[in-house]
This record gives structure tokens, C-alpha cells and sequence, in this order.
């Protein structure tokens, strides 16, 4: 029997993993993570390429690729209408996931066309789901896709509603897919790297509406990025993925502040600074990430980490070292917790 979440719960995935049974090996994608998203709140997932940020996502959706399995874990979701759906046992096509990825959860992707159907107007396809989930009569659903556009900063949201996908920018495609992905207010929005692919002026306005929907709709969102600096600018708190793990979650202050592992000490020495790095080499982590068929032995970070033990950081895989409200998965993370950083790395 599992406990019931905590009251201002919506999201909790506890040791969640999926595997790919590959020719070369076997790719433990997501490997045991556990996080929480509070009701109304903002996570950041970071990590670099292959970290299994995706995956996870994936898997709370339902969606995961085909030949992805399922070998443990429970993911549970409950959306601000009170009812709780442990989704982990729910099938990718039940009517309950149908149900939750229309009326609870939304998600956004790097690329807009993943979302939209390349041969209907972003209108139809707003009403579509809205009819749908919402049971309103055509009338009110165009009325709705008209209000959800001008809700996303669409300009000429009345023309704009009959207008196809390829006829918009990429940053106006964007916001349609958000308007589709806010279309039935969910309590949860996943968001799948869904600047990385714009310029910055326009990632910083899409990000600024993302905040604002957030306040206005009290919606909570899953925010992925590899991009820390935009995670300084959104999340509320912070997990850091390396190799399918978790190997730090903290408030996003303490993120920037008092990281308190390696991993994460390294990925923001690596941000450049405006105007104290200009013409300067950054640092970079050194080491590639490894293949995911051969996984170092005990933290997989340790043969790229300046403060690896020999003895402990390759021979045993590090518990969860709580401090406070921040969790390290680093064997000596109690060594960094009075080493505040005297700035914040992103500057
Ligand atoms: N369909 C698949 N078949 C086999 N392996 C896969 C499949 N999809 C993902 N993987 C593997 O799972 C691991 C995690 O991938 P995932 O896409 O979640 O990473 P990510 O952190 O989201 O990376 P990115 O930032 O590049 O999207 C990687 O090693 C990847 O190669």
C-alpha cells in the first residue's frame, strides 16, 4: 500500500527506471529517479545530452518509444480536480492516460511540429481538443481557440486562428503549440527543451510568457533544459540528471550558491559570465560522457570528477545526503556544505 502524497502535491515519481535492450548492450536510460513537483511550482530538469531527461518525461506521459521497458517505479499525478492516477500502471492507450494528457497534463516540445498537424489550421486543432475534453459546441470551442491564442501573445489572434502551421514563425508556432498545450488547463505543463531551437530575443519572450501563464493559470511546470541560464530565470527548484540519475535537486538558489555536487560545480564553471569571460577560455568538464553500454562503475560521474575518491567514488554507487531542502548524490557532499560560492556562476 503506498502512502498518500503530501497535500500541496501534484506530481511524485519514486525510482522510476526504463531500460532499452539494445544489440550492444543494455541502456539504462532512467535508472532509479525520484522527484516531486508541488502544486503551482516551476522544476528545472538539467543534464547534458543522453541524461534521460526526455525518457523520464516520456514515461510520466505514457509515451515512451516502443522498445522501452518499464522495470520499476511509481509515477502518481493529482491534478488540482483532487482525483489521484498512479500512471505508472496505466497503459500508454487507456482511456484514464487519454484522459490525463488531455485534461491534466500538457506538454511542449523543442520542435513545434512533434505537436502540430501540418495540414490543419492551428484554429481546428485548438477546437478539436477543446470540443473533445471540454464538450463545448463549435461556436464556443472557436471562441476559446481565439482567446487561448490571444492568452499565448499571438498577434491578430482572430486571423491568426485560421491560419497553418507553416504559414507562422517559428517562435508564433511555438505559441500555438502552447496555446494547444494550455487548451484544457492543466495542472502540469512538461516542457521539453521547448527554447533550445530559438534565437535568444525570442526564447526570452516565450520564457516570459511560460512565467506569466504560470501565475495566471496556477499552472505547475516540468521545465527540461540543458541551458542553466534559462533554468535561473524560471525554476523555483532545480534537479540535475546525469547517466539516468538524479544526482542533485535543490531550491534554485542553493543550485547557483551552494551546489553540492561536482557535477553540478562543473556544469556552471562552464557558463560563461557576461563581461568577466569575454576573450577568456571558459573551463569545460573534462571527459566526454560515457557510452550508455558501459556505465562506470559505483558514481557514474566519478572518472570526470576533480574530487573523485579511488577506492569509494568507483566502487559504490552514492546514497541520497540530505541537507535540508537539497539533495546530493556524492559520497563527500558534505564537504561542500559550507563552501558557499561567493557568486552566482550564471552571471
Ligand atoms: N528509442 C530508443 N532506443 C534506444 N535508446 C534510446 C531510445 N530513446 C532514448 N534512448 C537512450 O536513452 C538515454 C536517455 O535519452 P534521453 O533522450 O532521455 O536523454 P536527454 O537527457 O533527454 O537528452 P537530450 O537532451 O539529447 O534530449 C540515452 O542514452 C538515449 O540514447
Amino acid at each position: 500500500m503506498t502512502n498518500s502524497m503530501p497535500e500541496n502535491r501534484l506530481l511524485e515519481l519514486d525510482n522510476v527506471q526504463v531500460q532499452f535492450p539494445m544489440r550492444e548492450g543494455l541502456v539504462k536510460a532512467v535508472n532509479g529517479v525520484s522527484y516531486h513537483v508541488n502544486k503551482g511550482e516551476v522544476l528545472g530538469i538539467v543534464g547534458e545530452s543522453g541524461s534521460g531527461k526526455s525518457i523520464t518525461a516520456r514515461a510520466i506521459m505514457r509515451l515512451l518509444p516502443k522498445n522501452a521497458k518499464e522495470t520499476g517505479g511509481s509515477i502518481r499525478l493529482r491534478p488540482r480536480t483532487g482525483e489521484e492516477f498512479e500512471l505508472s500502471a496505466l497503459d500508454r492507450n487507456s482511456r484514464a492516460v487519454r484522459q490525463v494528457r488531455g485534461n491534466h497534463i500538457g506538454m511542449i516540445f523543442q520542435e513545434p511540429m512533434t505537436a502540430l498537424s501540418p495540414v490543419h489550421t492551428i484554429g481546428t486543432q485548438i477546437m478539436r481538443t477543446v470540443q473533445l475534453h471540454k464538450g463545448l459546441s463549435k461556436a464556443d470551442a472557436r471562441a476559446r481557440a481565439i482567446e487561448l491564442l490571444a492568452k499565448v501573445q499571438m498577434p491578430r489572434p482572430a486571423q491568426l486562428v485560421d491560419a497553418y502551421p507553416h504559414q507562422l514563425s517559428g517562435g508564433m508556432r511555438q505559441r500555438a503549440m502552447i496555446a494547444l498545450a494550455i487548451s484544457c488547463d492543466p495542472s502540469l505543463l512538461i516542457a521539453d527543451e521547448p527554447t533550445t531551437a530559438l534565437d535568444v530575443t525570442t526564447e526570452a519572450q516565450i520564457i516570459e510568457l511560460l512565467k506569466e501563464l504560470k501565475s495566471e493559470l496556477g499552472m505547475a511546470i516540468v521545465f527540461i533544459t540543458h541551458n542553466f541560464g534559462v533554468v535561473a530565470d524560471i525554476a523555483d527548484r532545480v534537479s540535475v540528471m546525469y547517466l539516468g540519475r538524479i544526482v542533485e535537486t535543490a531550491d534554485v538558489d542553493d543550485i547557483f550558491y551552494a551546489p553540492k555536487h561536482p557535477y553540478t560545480q562543473a556544469l556552471l564553471r562552464s557558463i560563461p559570465r557576461l563581461g568577466v569571460d569575454q576573450g577568456r577560455r571558459l573551463p569545460t568538464i573534462p571527459g566526454m560522457v560515457p557510452d550508455p553500454f558501459s556505465v562506470p562503475n559505483g558514481c557514474a560521474f566519478n572518472p570526470r570528477c576533480i574530487h573523485a575518491v579511488p577506492g569509494l567514488c568507483d566502487t559504490k554507487v552514492p546514497p541520497e545526503l540530505r541537507f535540508g531542502s537539497q539533495m546530493s548524490r556524492c559520497h563527500i557532499a558534505e564537504q561542500f556544505a559550507q563552501t558557499e560560492q561567493q557568486e552566482p556562476a550564471h552571471v
